[in-house]
């Protein structure tokens, strides 16, 4: 199974540019769209969901053709928009019940198996007659999945489902898209790179309406293989460090000094010392160098 988009735009009303020549092909698996905030993630996302309309391009699912075919599409789509809006008073069996029901599953046996093979995968089963109003933050994102498993889904999106999950909760969330992810395409964004590190087998990282590298974690990680250098400096020496060296982050140590991290292809000087490159490194000099490109 292949996703393919090509050429995507879209320029909303008020002149903002959310999606800037967007291509990209995407296969089964887990797949890390990476992005800042406004980077233009959730309108890619609304876009294959076939929710909002881009001004151009064209977007495949092997044979379908998403913008022009949105039943089709819609009938192997599961998707969990960033925010879900208010659940009412009932129970998460109930409730997944009647979505089932709405998604056109009259058999009541059927139904029962869709339902509780929805709450077994997402690990609600033991709290399937609470109320779905009453449960927690990653609770109510792992019922959102249950929700979006009702269809037997070939494509799935979730937009940004750990935002605001406390790390518990987290990281069982990802542990029930890691158990979905590997008969499916799951699209996946988010600005936590921890997500993606623990997560995806594919990964883009994607900022101003543009996918600006896609590639495994692994490869992009290697890629800066012997560029990064770190050196721990005064707080007041930040500035005079970002003039001189490509500073790509910085984090406090415990004892309030500062550890800098440089990208640079050779030791920028004897005070630094090498250090083996983490997927962080990769998106913040991934989005340094658009900067630099934006700038030029
Ligand atoms: N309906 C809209 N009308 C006008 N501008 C919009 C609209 N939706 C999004 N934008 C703008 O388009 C850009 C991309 O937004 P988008 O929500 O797609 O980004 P994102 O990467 O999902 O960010 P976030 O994590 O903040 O949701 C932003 O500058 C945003 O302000």
């Amino acid at each position: 199974m292949k996703l393919s988009l090509s050429n995507i735009s879209k320029t909303y009303k008020n002149g903002v540019k959310a999606l800037d020549d967007v291509s990209i092909e995407i296969e089964s698996g887990m797949f890390g769209l990476l992005g800042p905030n406004g980077a233009g993630k959730s309108t890619l996302m609304r876009t294959i969901a076939t929710l909002q309309a881009p001004d151009t391009g064209t977007a495949y699912l092997d044979d379908i053709d998403i913008l022009n075919d949105k039943n089709s599409l819609r009938e192997v789509l599961g998707y969990l928009p960033q925010s879900f809006g208010v659940y009412p008073k009932m129970s998460a069996e109930d409730l997944l019940h009647y979505f089932a029901r709405l998604k056109g599953i009259a058999d009541k046996n059927q139904r029962t198996q869709m339902v509780n093979t929805a709450l077994e995968v997402t690990n609600l089963l033991e709290v399937r007659r609470k109320s779905v109003a009453g449960y927690s933050g990653g609770m109510k994102q792992r019922f959102g999945i249950a929700q979006l498993l009702l269809n037997d889904p070939k494509l799935i999106i979730v937009d940004e489902p750990t935002a605001g999950l406390d790390p518990s909760e987290r990281h069982r969330f990802l542990n029930v898209l890691r158990e979905i992810g590997t008969n499916h395409i799951v699209i996946f964004s988010t600005h936590i790179v921890d997500d993606v590190k623990e997560l995806c087998t594919d990964m883009s990282i994607m900022n101003g309406g543009r996918i600006l590298s896609h590639h495994t974690p692994e490869q992009a990680v290697s890629a800066l293989e012997g560029q990064m250098w770190t050196k721990n400096i005064e707080r007041d020496a930040l500035e005079e460090h970002e003039a001189k060296f490509n500073v790509i982050s910085s984090s406090f140590n415990q004892d309030n000094t500062l550890n800098i991290r440089v990208h640079d292809n050779q030791k920028p000087d004897d005070s630094f010392e090498a250090k083996s490159p983490e997927l962080e490194d990769v998106y913040f000099v991934t989005l340094r160098e658009e900067k630099e490109v934006v700038a030029a």
